[in-house]
């Protein structure tokens, strides 16, 4: 799909293409929708980023908290969105055996009790070691820190997201 595609859509086919650019947070498409026209792909990105930092931190926390836990209860129970589930297969969450899986959800756990969010990472920029590995490490990151992490890897998946969309072929379904 090209840029020239992209600023004809209405704002309907537009929130339903990019609605899940971040987990779960149509209203952010919705938003960026009255942007429009964009100049490239970079320009699009902006405007979903741009949005994203002006958020008050109770905004900017909320978001975090629209995304699944990595290998979590959504994973096994098959609830995840179709990016979420295809980027948690990528890093190879799928197929955890018992014990990793109850590594990485006691970790998840610590964590959420931690920061009151999510422990959220961009998982095809990883693998399973990784992740464990990365969850370990930030659980001891003060909180503001912490955060900003947390948004930038939100930002991170976003960016894989878009990028798929505008590459992808605008006659397929
Ligand atoms: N918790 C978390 O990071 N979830 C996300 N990460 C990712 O790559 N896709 C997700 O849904």
């Amino acid at each position: 799909m090209d840029i020239e595609k992209v600023n004809s859509m209405d704002f309907g086919e537009f929130v339903d293409v990019f609605g899940n650019v971040i987990e779960r947070c149509p209203l952010i498409a919705a938003a960026v929708w009255s942007q429009r026209p964009f100049s490239d792909l970079e320009d699009l990105k902006k405007h979903f980023f741009a949005f994203i930092d002006a958020l008050p931190q109770s905004g900017q926390e909320g978001i975090l908290r629209c995304h699944p836990d990595l290998a979590g209860s959504e994973l096994r129970r098959g609830t995840l969105t179709a990016e979420s589930q295809r980027e948690q297969s990528a890093a190879g969450l799928t197929s955890l055996g018992a014990d990793e899986r109850l590594r990485l959800a006691e970790l998840n756990a610590q964590y959420r009790a931690r920061f009151g969010f999510p422990f959220v990472l961009a998982a095809r920029f990883s693998d399973r070691a990784a992740v464990s590995r990365e969850l370990a490490r930030r659980l001891l990151c003060p909180s503001a820190q912490e955060l900003r992490t947390a948004l930038g890897e939100v930002k991170k998946i976003g960016s894989l997201r878009l990028a798929d969309l505008l590459r992808a072929d605008p006659a397929k379904p």
